[in-house]
């Protein structure tokens, strides 16, 4: 693509093999992520997301021991917590059927409980009051309108956001309360390592083990507080709306497919049975539960464009049509951009047969970081959180899908073809999902 006027000549690629080329990271790569890409994630402070090159190597090297099964664990048993408060908050425990007009509204606010929770290390609950005892704004409130008003604070100028409007108002009060209290929070963290003696804290949230990181590292490679901070708010927004956009779709297709559904409520029944909670050990025999998840993100991949630029000449090697063995050289000239369209390797035929076709049953078997399933990028750059989205979509539909039967809200006269045309079509903000999904919710009694 040339532009017309002005700006920077740019290549669209929907092939996997170029992906791996330009998007990987690496030492010998030719390739950058451009500052102009990521200039609204900086916003918080330098973080993994936005990194490049040296810079990015060290905040992936302390970032990558906050993933571990430690925090795993604690996203599985705080998502099943989450899910009984919002069964008991919203009311459910007292009906045995519940519509739900726009199913985002519970998987947007799952979401972002799991994050404060397991990400920021708060404690977070589903019906907190907007404001503290105090009477100033609490904190999960502030993170709230901090993870909702993420389009306005990157795109308005700052001239724009200082006027006195309450909506404005309200967005300034949110990010000082939130930056305060985070630079508390890095020091009371850093001072309670430093009072252990081998530095084993209790707590396994993925801040602290930041912090701690941070702590055992040698000087040269840490990160500075802005940058702890700036890495604690990127999961805010690297890993809230994706997971939550996700399983909106899966509930979606669920809904809409009964026979699909069943399959994977089998699956439950027999890893998990009736009466006991799914536990996180159960996690890799619950592959359709995850399959379900994994497909819903093939159709709508939330991360849906990776923007590289090439730092140098460079030639890629495109991979002749199917069928032919080799490669095409194809010549990038120093400053061009390529963008990897995740939309379009998601529906590539290359990859997939009938890619319109919702069918989780590609995934089964497909070992668990497979890079087979590529929407979550592919390479040492690859979604440092996926994982932690897995494991909470498991344990949420596992709980979920056995207590009650999902069935898609049609309109009077209207088609399940007409439906999924109309709900389960693109809706794009900062990443990719589906328009409002409403569902009916009927309880199960003992599996049925
Ligand atoms: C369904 C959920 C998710 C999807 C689809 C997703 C997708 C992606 C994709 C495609 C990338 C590569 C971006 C690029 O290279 O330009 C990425 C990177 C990243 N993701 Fe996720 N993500 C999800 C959940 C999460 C969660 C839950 C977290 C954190 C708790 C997270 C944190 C990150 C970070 C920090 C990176 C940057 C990694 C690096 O550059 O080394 N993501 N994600």
């Amino acid at each position: 693509m040339v532009p017309f006027i002005s700006g920077i000549p740019g290549i669209y690629t929907s092939n996997l093999d170029v992906a791996r080329q330009v998007a990987a990271g690496g030492h010998k790569t030719s390739f950058i992520k451009p500052e102009s890409a990521s200039q609204a994630l900086l916003l918080w402070g330098m973080n993994l997301v936005a990194a490049d090159g040296e810079m990015w190597r060290k905040h992936r090297r302390i970032m990558g021991p906050a993933f571990n099964n430690k925090l795993y664990q604690m996203v599985w048993s705080e998502t099943l917590d989450t899910y009984r408060e919002m069964v008991y908050a919203e009311g459910w425990d007292k009906t045995d059927a519940v519509e739900v007009p726009v199913i985002q509204t519970l998987t947007f606010k799952l979401a972002l409980l799991i994050i404060g929770r397991c990400g920021f290390g708060f404690s977070f609950n589903w019906e907190a009051p907007p404001t503290a005892p105090d009477g100033s704004m609490s904190i999960q409130e502030a993170l709230r309108i901090v993870a909702d008003s993420h389009m306005l604070a990157i795109a308005a100028p700052k001239w724009l956001l200082a006027l006195p409007f309450r909506r404005f108002k309200e967005v300034r009060e949110a990010h000082d309360q939130l930056m305060g209290f985070m630079q508390g929070q890095v020091a009371d963290r850093k001072a309670e390592m430093s009072s252990l003696d081998d530095s084993t804290t209790t707590k396994n949230d993925a801040f602290t083990m930041l912090v701690k990181a941070n702590e055992d590292e040698n000087s040269k490679l840490k990160l500075d507080d802005q940058e702890l901070i700036g890495n604690v708010f990127i999961m805010l927004f690297a890993g809230h709306e994706t997971t939550a956009h996700t399983l909106a779709a899966t509930l979606g297709f669920l809904g809409l497919y009964g026979d699909i559904q069943e399959e994977v409520l089998e699956q439950i029944i027999s890893v998990v049975g009736l009466e006991r909670d799914p536990a996180f050990e159960d996690y890799s025999n619950l592959d359709k539960v995850l399959a379900a998840f994994y497909e819903a993100l093939r159709m709508f991949p939330a991360g849906h464009v990776l923007i590289r630029e090439a730092t140098e000449d460079t030639v890629l090697q495109l991979p002749k049509p199917v069928g032919q063995e080799g490669t095409i050289p194809f010549p990038v000239p120093k400053g061009t951009q390529v963008m990897v369209d995740m939309v379009g390797v998601q529906y590539n035929e290359r990859y997939f047969d009938e890619p319109e076709e919702y069918r989780p049953s590609r995934w089964y078997g497909v070992a668990n970081e497979s890079e087979v399933f590529s929407a979550f990028s592919v390479g040492p750059r690859a979604c440092i959180g996926r994982k932690f989205a897995t494991t909470e979509a498991v344990a949420f539909l596992a709980m979920l899908l056995r207590d009650w039967k999902v069935e898609s809200v049609l309109k009077d006269g209207e088609t399940k073809k007409a439906w999924r045309e109309r709900v389960l079509d693109a809706h794009l903000v900062l990443t990719l999902g589906v328009a409002d999904v409403p569902l009916k919710f009927t309880r199960r009694t003992k599996g049925t």
